[in-house]
């Protein structure tokens, strides 16, 4: 029997870390793919996983409008009821055209695409782009570089911190 006390990463048993080089790399090459589809009038950052991303996104592709959707979900490894905290200006909406053409939606990671799918009612015709995707929200990005399977848990940078880490046999230390 399934033990519910266990969070999704105890579960999952997989972790996936991500340093700040990696990730800048893994930006970089998500621009390399936008740079094709663009150009976009401004940069919609999902607060707070897609705002690194998105600085270097837009930074890459020359875009100056930024605007974020302030979304919360996640209490650390669980999902709890999706909030959005804050929408998109008046003048992003504009740019916009109201339903978010030549918008560029920017996120760190699909996983379950329950934040992603919001993100779509409200922008159907934005761009959605996150640098990984889990299988399940897959479908729901426009344009990702890096697919990780759905029982691994990525650790980006700015969620962790250089530790010791023991040696894999046991009084080698
Ligand atoms: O596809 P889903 O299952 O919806 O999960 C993906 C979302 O979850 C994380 O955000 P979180 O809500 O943890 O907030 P944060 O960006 O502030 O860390 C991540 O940054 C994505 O936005
Ligand atoms: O794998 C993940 N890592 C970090 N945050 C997340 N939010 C949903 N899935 C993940
Ligand atoms: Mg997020």
């Amino acid at each position: 029997m399934a033990d519910k006390t266990l969070s999704a990463e105890e579960r999952a048993g997989r972790a996936f870390p991500v340093s700040w080089d990696q990730f800048h790399r893994d930006c970089r090459a998500l621009t390399w793919r936008l740079n094709e589809i663009g150009p976009f009038h401004a940069v919609v950052a999902i607060t707070r996983g897609g705002l690194v991303p998105a600085a270097i996104v837009a930074r890459e592709l020359g875009v100056r409008v930024i605007d974020t959707i302030c979304i919360a979900s996640y209490d650390h490894t669980k999902q709890g009821e999706l909030q959005v905290l804050k929408g998109i200006s008046a003048d992003t909406a504009q740019l916009g055209g109201g339903t978010g053409k030549g918008l560029l939606i920017v996120d760190d990671l699909v996983d379950t695409g329950k934040t992603g799918r919001m993100v779509r009612e409200i922008l159907p015709d934005a761009h959605f782009a996150t640098v990984y995707a889990k299988p399940k929200g897959r479908p729901l990005v426009d344009t990702f570089i890096t697919e990780v399977s759905q029982d691994t848990w990525i650790f980006f940078p700015w969620d962790t911190a250089l530790s010791f880490a023991p040696p894999l046999r046991d009084g080698a230390a």
